[in-house]
């Protein structure tokens, strides 16, 4: 199943020359191309207009409409699927999705909570590190920690390479407690197990836990049965010797020190991502205020050229991290 899946496109060339050959040889290669990409987001467009969900809609751009297509390796019927189910689950969702806004959780990001690591791994995903034990749920209620997770994502998910290579995602439950596990109730288990599996355009290659205590297994058992057998052999469990055992997974030279790596500290890739995160508030905003990608529906052309600026800059980031990487 999941090799009918890869067969549909080939990905664009990878970091290294291993990956390569397996990639290679994996299917038939259709190149990534906007030309190539064209006549399919054109048919996505009209099938997805079609839609009683859709139908009022006014724009749907080709941004917008490519995530869906790249997370499902070009199928559209999968990403109209998707597309579908993300608008779903963002309007049973208002208070998570509703108010994206960084500076609102400002307290939480600088405890050091949360971080995407500069670099990616070697297979290009997008590594992002969770602290939940940071998290204390006296003072933020877990929508808002929700809410970063869906305002990271959907940053990510403008990067070309991101939306081709996906994430993973290293959770840190050092800390976790008895009132963090209450907060976790069917409904919430339910909306974690959505959005990893069919209802947001982001691959998720991969869930890492570290330092999970004995009590993190009923909250586990909540969200486990809801998640599909292909997400659910991605995770892994390392428990107290996640220091070595991470170093199997992810090269050390990306990872915080603090976690057996070579990388920069974690309070400093944290701080990094939290001012990452303000500077791309008005995008946020703008996000949740128009769920199927209308970005410039109120703006001005001011906004517009706002908006390629953010966009060349987060490329260029991405860019000099690739640069990085491929020199390691
Ligand atoms: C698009 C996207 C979103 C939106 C996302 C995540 C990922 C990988 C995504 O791709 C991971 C984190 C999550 C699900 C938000 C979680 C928020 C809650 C409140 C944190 C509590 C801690 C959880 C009990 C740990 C869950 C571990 C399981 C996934 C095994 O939000």
């Amino acid at each position: 199943m999941s090799s009918g899946l890869k067969s549909k496109t080939a990905p664009p060339p990878p970091p290294q020359n291993s990956t390569r050959t397996r990639h290679a040889m994996s299917g038939p290669e259709v190149p990534d191309e906007s030309v190539q990409v064209g006549p399919i987001v054109v048919l996505l467009r009209s099938r997805a207009l079609q839609s009683t969900e859709l139908a009022s809609a006014q724009t749907l751009s080709d941004q917008f409409l490519i995530k869906f297509l790249r997370a499902r390796d070009l199928d559209v019927d999968q990403a109209l699927k998707l597309l579908l189910n993300y608008l779903r689950w963002r309007s049973n969702c208002p208070e998570i999705s509703g108010r994206l806004c960084p500076s609102s959780v400002l307290g939480l990001l600088n405890t050091s909570y949360h971080a995407v690591l500069p670099l990616r791994d070697r297979a290009g995903s997008r590594v992002l590190l969770y602290r939940i034990g940071q998290w204390n749920p006296k003072e933020w209620c877990p929508f808002q920690v929700f809410s970063i997770s869906l305002m990271t994502s959907e940053i990510i998910v403008t990067e070309t390479e991101t939306q081709r290579r996906g994430v993973k995602v290293i959770f840190d439950l050092e800390g976790w407690t008895l009132s963090h596990a209450l907060q976790i109730n069917p409904s919430l288990a339910r909306k974690i197990s959505l959005v990893l599996s069919d209802s947001f355009p982001l691959k998720v290659r991969g869930i890492h836990l570290v330092n999970e205590p004995l009590f993190f297994r009923p909250v586990f058992a909540m969200i486990g049965p809801f998640l599909p057998e292909k997400i659910k052999q991605r995770i892994h469990m390392h428990g107290a010797g996640f220091r070595d055992s991470l170093g199997d997974f992810f090269p050390r030279s990306i990872l915080p020190t603090e976690y057996g790596g070579a990388g920069p500290g974690v309070h400093e890739v944290c701080q990094s991502w939290a001012n990452q995160l303000l500077q791309w508030e008005s995008y946020l905003q703008q996000v949740a205020a128009h769920p199927t990608g209308d970005v410039s529906a109120d703006s001005s052309e001011n906004a517009d050229e706002e908006e390629e600026e953010r966009r060349s800059l987060a490329s260029g980031v991405t860019q000099s991290c690739d640069d990085l990487r491929n020199s390691l």
